[in-house]
């Protein structure tokens, strides 16, 4: 369906980042109708990356940051249900809700975003054992760390470090078990990976790489835990951060497709009729290569929320947003602008001792991604060169003084 009519209702399943864009940008498009976000919860929808950062220090207690305010869902005539879906009927277009109630569409959108994966362990489910999802576990994270002396850290990815850096940040021992090679290997390379690790270590994390856990014991008051070196890590407070699932179960049960997300073309469409996937639970095609991705980030979310309101408005255009993201681990602010791939060739700009630098990644010639660590300018400059498809020759990357601004300047100048 690709003309949206007066009578048409919308119904979005999830109420995170690409939930609440996708209705605030069919409000924005034009689209008349009833709009009803399922949020799953009583409270507002908020912001979860401070969760993981901000919230972890001494002074910053875990206080929701709503994504919008109470007025925006009355001025914009959304209705923010508090239901969760248990089933939807595709021929029927009908949503039921767990309370056995049912809502009726004409577009459904999937926006039910990704589950933390359980760590697969004896001992994971012991008290002093977190997990960092909800603005309750951010609570109760932060109160087990008033009082924390030794911690371990399970995964070396995004939520382990920056909460790593936050606990060493506040005096805590803190020592990290990463099951890979390298720390955050699914999203940097190996050039930054490795730099990241010599900064934590040398901020007196205790980052051990190629080491897995088997086994959380109690020991006295606290935790120990054993890992697949054989080594046994005394802890007061655990934290795991191991990945993340995309929330697919329900668009299974539903007889949509799935593989690693819920499977959606360019224009974030599912095969079945008025039924559309994004943010973390949609697998899409990259723009350019058309291989399936899927990806984790506010930036995902939001510029596919307004993507799906294109869409669902009729409009056939293919989604090619450049993806972003961030990481603040303590005082290392790390923004990446493309994706990066193994074989990439990396070039280093700025000086990596001083702790401002960027990594320039280039692909056949063309600049694909750029890791850029306390170095804002060159993350904006890189944003705009990698959604251009540049060309960048290793003689003027490498040329000396050489900068991504300038760069930027000279070679996307609009000619007057
Ligand atoms: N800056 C950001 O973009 C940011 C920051 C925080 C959180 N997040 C969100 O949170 C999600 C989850 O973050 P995350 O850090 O859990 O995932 P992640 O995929 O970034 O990192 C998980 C890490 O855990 C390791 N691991 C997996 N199983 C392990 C095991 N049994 N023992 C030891 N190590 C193991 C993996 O090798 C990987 O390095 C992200 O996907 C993202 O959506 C994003």
């Amino acid at each position: 369906m690709n003309n949206v009519s007066a009578k048409d209702s919308v119904v979005i399943i999830g109420a995170g980042q690409a939930g609440l864009q996708v209705a605030d940008s069919l409000r924005s498009e034009g689209f008349a109708g009833p709009i009803t976000l399922l949020n799953g919860e009583a409270i507002l929808p908020y912001q979860r990356p401070p969760l993981s950062k901000d919230y972890l220090g001494i002074d910053s207690p875990a206080t929701a940051l709503p994504l919008r305010g109470p007025d925006f869902f009355t001025t914009q005539d959304i209705t923010l249900h508090p239901g969760a879906a248990a089933a939807v009927d595709t021929q029927a277009r009908r949503v039921t809700l767990t309370d056995g109630s049912a809502l009726d569409y004409t577009h459904l959108v999937f926006a039910t975003g990704a589950a933390n994966r359980q760590l697969p362990c004896p001992g994971a489910d012991l008290p002093a054992v977190h997990a960092l999802r909800t603005l309750f576990d951010a609570e109760r994270l932060q109160a087990a760390l008033a009082t924390a002396r030794k911690v371990v850290v399970i995964g070396a990815g995004f939520i382990g470090l920056e909460f790593a850096a936050a606990a060493r940040a506040r005096g805590v021992e803190v020592t990290v078990l990463e099951y890979a090679p390298r720390p955050m290997g699914r999203a940097l390379s190996a050039t930054a990976s490795d730099w990241f690790a010599a900064r934590h270590r040398s901020d007196g994390i205790d980052l051990r790489l190629n080491e897995g856990v088997t086994a959380i014991h109690t020991e006295g008051a606290g935790l120990s835990v054993e890992s697949t070196a054989g080594s046994h890590y005394p802890a007061d407070l655990v934290l795991y951060g191991v990945g993340v699932n995309a929330r697919t179960e329900l668009a299974e049960a539903a007889g949509l497709a799935t593989d690693n997300g819920i499977l959606v073309d360019s224009s974030l469409r599912t095969a079945v009729d008025g039924v559309l996937a994004i943010g973390d639970c949609a697998s899409f095609p990259q723009a350019g290569t058309g291989a399936r991705i899927r990806l984790e980030s506010v930036q995902n979310a939001t510029d596919h929320g307004r993507h799906a309101a294109r869409s669902i408005m009729g409009q056939n255009t293919d989604y090619a947003q450049t993806p972003w993201f961030w990481s603040t681990q303590g005082r290392i602010r790390l923004q990446i602008a493309g994706i990066s791939d193994p074989s990439d060739e990396p070039v280093v700009l700025g000086d990596p001792a001083n702790g401002k630098f960027s990594i320039a990644l280039l692909r056949d010639g063309v600049l694909a991604a750029v890791e850029s660590i306390n170095s804002p300018a060159d993350h904006v400059a890189a944003r705009k060169l990698v959604a251009a498809s540049v060309a960048l020759p290793m003689e003027v990357l490498s040329a000396p003084g050489f900068s991504l601004k300038n760069f930027a300047k000279t070679v996307l100048a609009v000619p007057a």
